[in-house]
């Protein structure tokens, strides 16, 4: 668990603070993204938790521990810290970035290389290929798969990551945000990314928290984010669109209601609304027969008030 406690962060030479009486819990085992316009305060929340940043007042802790009376390099290795592009080492291979913090902490040469195989295996990088390679010889999506890879190596309970996947390319960003969203689930860790794509915090994130100014706006589920924005300001901020993100969070099994459609097409109930949709305009059909249970249809009215909901209050 990572908590701040009515935490504030004031820039010499600056007349407002960059963080103002944050409170924002992130339980184990979970991710919160952070959001906001540029310069809201979302880097220097997630720099506070590894204390690359010190706070003026309030109070962090990650685990039981508070931050501030932790030795901040031992802080440092029980965290794991993602940066966007740069951050890795040039002038060394992939297996000697991906076992930087596992060498610091004077691991066994043989425990190292296992690690450094099941690392580069998990985040999906053949560790014959990619080994010995350096990091210019790999392209942006994969370099941001070493970095995670480098995270994970000593195995922290608590990732930070900061604009992760900034520098690759959006057709590859996408299958990153969501195989490294599903590594970070099953490994159980503790996240908090910072982030300027809202697509990415809503895929990313069990709980998106919106700053403005310094200051928490709101810190929902994606789903509740997106149907229920606390103000005029978040509503803004997550998007005219966001009935469509809220269809393309919301699987057919979640939307499907008990009816029989033996007629129609079939569409799988793992997928999202926006695919269901699609396939219902490109049939030009209102129903669509749920994948393996005869008993549930999924129907275009059902669609239209998932939509609906993402609507109410603001618009
Ligand atoms: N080292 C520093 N010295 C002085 N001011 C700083 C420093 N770091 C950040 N700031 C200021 O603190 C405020 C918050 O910055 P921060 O980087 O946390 O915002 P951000 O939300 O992460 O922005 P962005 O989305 O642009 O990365 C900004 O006004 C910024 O100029």
């Amino acid at each position: 668990m990572i908590r701040f406690e009515g935490v504030s962060k004031r820039f010499p030479g600056s007349a407002d603070p960059a963080v103002d009486r944050l409170d924002l819990t992130i339980p184990e085992g979970t991710t919160c993204v952070l959001i906001g316009p540029s310069g809201c305060g979302k880097s220097t929340t997630l720099r506070m938790v590894n204390r690359l940043v010190e706070p003026d007042s309030g109070r962090i802790t990650v685990g039981d521990a508070d931050v501030m009376a932790m030795d901040p390099i031992a802080l440092r290795r029980g965290i794991g810290y993602v940066l966007q592009g740069i951050g890795l080492f040039p002038h060394r291979s992939v297996a000697q970035n991906v076992a930087t913090v596992p060498h610091l902490l004077g691991w066994p040469r043989r425990r190292i290389a296992e690690r450094v195989e099941a690392m580069l295996d998990l985040v999906g990088l053949d560790p014959a290929t990619f080994r010995d390679r350096r990091p210019e010889a790999l392209s942006g999506g994969q370099r941001q798969r070493v970095g995670v890879a480098r995270a994970l190596a000593a195995d922290p309970p608590v990732l930070l990551m900061d604009e992760p996947f900034g520098a690759v390319d959006p057709v590859a960003r996408g299958r990153l945000q969501a195989e490294i969203g599903a590594i970070l689930r099953r490994l159980s860790k503790t996240v908090i990314i910072v982030t300027h794509d809202i697509d990415e915090a809503m895929l990313m994130g069990d709980r998106v928290a919106l700053m403005r100014a310094g200051r928490l706006v709101q810190a929902d589920a994606p789903a509740e984010i997106l149907a229920r924005p606390a103000d005029a300001f978040a509503a803004a901020f997550v998007g005219q669109d966001r009935a469509l993100r809220r269809l393309a969070l919301t699987t057919v099994a979640e939307a499907a209601e008990p009816g029989t459609a033996p007629e129609a097409a079939e569409i799988a109930a793992d997928a999202p609304l926006r695919d269901a949709l699609s396939e219902m305009l490109a049939r030009g059909a209102t129903r669509l027969r749920v994948a393996g249970d005869p008993d549930r249809v999924l129907t275009l009215e059902a669609i239209r008030a998932v939509a609906a909901v993402a609507r109410t209050p603001s618009d």
